[in-house]
């Protein structure tokens, strides 16, 4: 055990009394702070409060309606396709809250011909909230031709283009579907809304007798695009579908040609031969429409050159000119131009694997016995259209 000195031992005793009184002082003190929070807290939530339920009184609703939105003098607006639109917010759905809403005035002038789209789409119920109807049209341009020469390529191309709206197939409405009527051809239209316009593509259009006439029935100011290529490269492309759908298909040569090889006469009665005579088909187009309705699109420049054809395609359509060099790139690989992104797929992609099929060897003598059969048509063709493809 161990003595301390007796000093020491009543100082000790004075420094707790002042410990204690220290420790009361702080805890007052902490008491104090946490009762001013708490003071200041409650008064800030009684003014939010109050200010809230002074937006909400009724004198500060929007005249007509009574909707639970923003007075509708608050809604931002932006400028679509030119017209003024009110931004309506998404969260609102369509029912009996939508209904509140002040009706929006719509921006399309909705023709008598049109039909209003029900597809629910969350595309078309934005719209829809913007006060924007979309609706079916019949088409204001046709891409009427020629098969296997890029009509896909072309439709795809432009259909880029914001202002475009295409059937995604072909609907055929003027060869084989004439019989259903135009309120069933409008039926296959994508909905638009205005300023947009609507196309379709079916290249047997270009060869049917009656299209001509029934276009022009549709509407006389129906623009006409016509995309045409080698017809001898565009015969064996036509061969190569035709002969990936039935295997035992005879040669190429041995049908194009009536006793089977280049040194026969070419015969013009098999199709894939027959539908290269340009000029044939297109005289009668042009017994129906003026040649300024019509567009020619040179097949090898869209492979070529995508964005100078497509350039072309924007100033016949009257659009401004947005789709353009930075839409595409060259797939080395599939040997063809693709898109970086579409309406469909925002990541780069070609078309499909029917398009820029590898073509059989055809016999040179065959190729050079075809070309000379349809120069004197090709020269026609370019003498129609004031263009010369250059086809050798
Ligand atoms: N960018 C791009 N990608 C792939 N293919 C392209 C492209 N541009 C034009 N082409 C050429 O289009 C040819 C097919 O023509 P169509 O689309 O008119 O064919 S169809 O009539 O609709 O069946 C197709 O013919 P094939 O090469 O014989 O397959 C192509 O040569």
């Amino acid at each position: 055990m161990c003595d301390l000195p007796s000093e020491p031992l009543q100082y000790t005793a004075i420094d707790m009394q002042h410990r204690q009184l220290n420790r009361t002082i702080a805890i007052a003190t902490g008491l104090l702070m946490c009762a001013v929070y708490v003071l200041y807290t409650f008064h800030a939530c009684l003014l939010s409060g109050l200010h809230r339920s002074l937006r909400q009184s009724p004198s500060a609703q929007p005249a007509a309606g009574g909707t639970t939105l923003a007075p509708t003098t608050q809604l931002p607006h932006v400028r679509i396709l030119g017209s003024l639109v009110r931004i309506v917010p998404l969260t609102v759905e369509d029912g009996a809250t939508a209904g509140k809403r002040p009706p929006a005035a719509p921006l399309r002038l909705v023709s008598p011909a049109a039909t209003n789209t029900t597809d629910g789409s969350p595309k078309y119920r934005f719209l829809r909230q913007q006060g924007l109807r979309p609706s079916r049209h019949l088409p204001d341009a046709l891409i009427i031709g020629v098969k296997k020469s890029g009509t896909r390529a072309l439709l795809e191309f432009v259909r880029l283009h914001p202002d475009v709206r295409a059937a995604g197939c072909e609907v055929h409405f003027f060869d084989r579907h004439y019989a259903k009527g135009l309120a069933w051809y409008r039926h296959h239209m994508p909905p638009t809304i205005e300023g947009q316009i609507t196309m379709e593509k079916t290249p047997s259009y270009f060869i049917t007798r009656e299209a001509p006439r029934r276009v022009r029935h549709m509407n006389p100011a129906t623009r006409l695009l016509v995309v045409v290529r080698d017809p001898v490269t565009r015969a064996i492309s036509d061969y190569t579908q035709a002969r990936s759908k039935k295997r035992d298909m005879k040669r190429f040569e041995e049908l194009a040609f009536t006793n089977g090889s280049a040194g026969g006469v070419v015969d013009t009665s098999w199709g894939p031969v027959r539908i290269g005579v340009y000029a044939r088909y297109l005289e009668r187009w042009l017994e129906h429409f003026p040649p300024a309705q019509l567009l020619f699109v040179s097949g090898e420049r869209l492979i070529a050159d995508p964005a100078v054809e497509i350039g072309r395609v924007q100033d016949f359509l009257g659009l401004k000119r947005v789709v353009n060099e930075k839409h595409f790139y060259f797939n080395s690989t599939k040997g063809f131009p693709c898109l970086l992104k579409s309406e469909e797929r925002s990541s780069p992609h070609c078309l499909g694997k029917t398009k820029g099929r590898n073509h059989p060897h055809i016999d040179g003598a065959a190729i050079d016995r075809l070309r000379e059969f349809y120069r004197p048509f090709n020269q026609k063709f370019y003498h129609l259209t004031g263009i010369n493809f250059g086809w050798p």
